[in-house]
């Protein structure tokens, strides 16, 4: 048995034409949803991560607003960018791309964000609002998971979920939103601390790794016919001296598993139509 693709590259331009349709009907209330970035540094991850937010602007027709500083900026710099757009009444959303440069006080850029346009929804007064369940920007890449398991109608209602990983853009986020009463799911949050980390992973129906730790879900640890997501994005050099990025799933795991959200074209390609889809919330609400 080889498992299903849960194709998340097909699933977001599905979203993309949606939100099209969208970005029209505010078009003629005149008004033009804007997602902002500010970018410090050159790192050429993160301008590539960056590079993809503008193009999936251009195809949904938001306008982008690009703010960059070199990576010697200093707090001052960035301060004021944050407060600029938190300003500009054409920006109804942005992100700080993560990591900062080490001289930079990331806690102290991300609380200064105004929390209405957190594109991110990682802002500690949404992540509040997340544990209280009142209406908030939601975190990104764990409300691009559960789109895609709801677009392939993959039960949350009563399902066992093995959330792998306890970080404040995935994991955390993650449990909060499975264990809301409109999804239902139970949720075990494992982590490094975890003694028996597969007597957790084979319980489960759906297994959601976010760990950064390549290959670490292996075969063994899946029951057959369970969905596996791998949100996994690990920066490796092979043998050949290229560097290439990998999930936290082994190869094998296809073999067991009913349906898997593979990386790449699983998890990364929902993550930016999510944050494409809180800026044209925004807009609608303006
Ligand atoms: N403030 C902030 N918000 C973020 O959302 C954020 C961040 N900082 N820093 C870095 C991480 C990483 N991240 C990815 C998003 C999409 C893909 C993605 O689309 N990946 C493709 C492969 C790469 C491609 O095709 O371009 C895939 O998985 O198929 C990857 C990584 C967002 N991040």
């Amino acid at each position: 048995m080889t498992a299903n693709l849960l194709d998340g590259k097909a699933t977001a331009a599905a979203i993309k034409d949606e939100l099209r349709g969208r970005v029209k009907a505010l078009a003629e209330r005149g008004i033009v949803p804007g997602l902002g970035t500010v970018l410090v540094g050159e790192d050429p991850g993160s301008q590539a991560y960056v590079n993809g937010k503008h193009r999936d602007c251009a195809e949904v027709g938001i306008a982008s607003i690009r703010r960059e500083l070199p990576a010697d900026a200093t707090q001052d710099q960035v301060d004021e960018v944050v407060a600029e757009l938190n300003a500009d009444p054409a920006c109804h959303g942005y992100i700080v791309q993560l990591p900062l440069p080490g001289q930079i006080d990331t806690q102290r850029v991300l609380e200064s964000i105004a929390p209405d346009k957190d594109a991110d929804g990682l802002h500690p007064v949404n992540l509040g609002r997340l544990v209280l369940g009142y209406d908030a920007p939601l975190p990104c890449t764990p409300r691009g998971i559960v789109e895609l398991l709801r677009r392939y109608d993959v039960p949350l209602r009563g399902a066992e979920v093995a959330v792998v990983g306890r970080g404040n853009t995935v994991g955390r986020p993650l449990g909060l939103l499975l264990t809301r009463r409109s999804e239902n799911a139970t949720v075990t949050l494992c982590h490094t601390g975890t003694l028996d980390l597969a007597a957790h992973t084979r319980a489960a129906d759906i297994v959601i790794v976010a760990a950064g730790v390549p290959g670490l879900l292996t075969a063994e640890m899946v029951r057959p016919g369970a969905v596996v997501i791998d949100v996994g994005i690990t920066r490796v050099v092979g043998a050949d001296g290229k560097g290439h990025y990998t999930g936290d799933v082994d190869a094998e795991v296809r073999e067991v598993a009913g349906a898997i959200a593979p990386m790449p074209g699983g998890v990364g390609p929902m993550t930016r139509a999510m944050l494409l889809t809180n800026v044209v919330e925004r807009a609608e609400r303006s």
